[in-house]
């Protein structure tokens, strides 16, 4: 850990500096393949900052995300449909190691336990923090909410923008990808049509 109040704010840092430095040297070797200098002014730290960032970007090894979920579980009676909608998805694509980024719509009808509503983005952050393609992120969390809290049904529905496509290679700059799952009482037509109601809804 550091403390970089020193910069005029606090930032708390929990790299790992054996792998950083490992990282650092190959970034150093990627900006010469490049045909860039790196030891002129502006690139001297950059190996170390992009060696800290992709160590940011794919933390989500290191966590588990059932025990975020076992962290705060309350038994409570309540059996109808709970929605977080709107969470911001940052993934990296394991073909091309480039961000695709959007949206999760996660629902879940409890079975005598709801879980704490910032656990949820918590869960998606798990796994889209390590390189992902969007089908198995999806897959991921729907699997893990539903054995970890048995609840009677999990939905999910990830809307993403792949910068793969967008910055190089097919270069389409609108296209969205929209991945689902689905599980127990979502699997009814009707359930799901109200999931899928209330997401597209806006209360505004
Ligand atoms: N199914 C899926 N495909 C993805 C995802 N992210 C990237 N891809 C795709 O992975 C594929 C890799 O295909 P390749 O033909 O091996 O790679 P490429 O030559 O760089 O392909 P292009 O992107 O078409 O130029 C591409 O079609 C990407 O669009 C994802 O989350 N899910
Ligand atoms: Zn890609």
């Amino acid at each position: 850990m550091s403390d970089n109040s020193d910069k005029g704010y606090q930032k708390i840092d929990t790299y790992n500096v054996e792998a950083v430095n490992d990282i650092a040297k190959h970034y150093q070797q990627i900006l010469g393949a490049i045909g860039e200098n790196p030891n002129r002014e502006g690139l001297l730290k950059t190996p170390e900052r992009a060696a800290k960032a992709l160590q940011y970007l794919t933390h989500g090894y290191d966590l588990n995300a059932s025990e975020i979920l076992k962290s705060a579980m309350f038994k409570e009676d309540y059996s109808q449909m709970v929605i977080v909608k709107d969470i911001e998805v940052y993934s990296l694509c394991e073909h091309h190691l480039l961000p695709f980024f959007g949206k999760a719509h996660i629902a879940y009808i409890p079975n005598g336990h709801i879980v704490g509503l910032s656990k949820i983005p918590r869960v998606v952050d798990v796994f889209a923090r390590r390189l992902q393609v969007q089908e198995r992120l999806t897959n991921e969390i729907r699997d893990c909410i539903q054995e970890t809290l048995n609840p009677a049904g999990v939905a999910i529905v990830i809307e993403c923008k792949h910068m793969c496509m967008s910055m190089r290679g097919i270069q389409k700059q609108n296209s969205v990808t929209t991945t689902s799952a689905f599980t127990g009482e979502f699997e009814n037509d009707k359930t799901r049509s109200e999931f899928l109601r209330l997401i597209t809804a806006s209360l505004a």
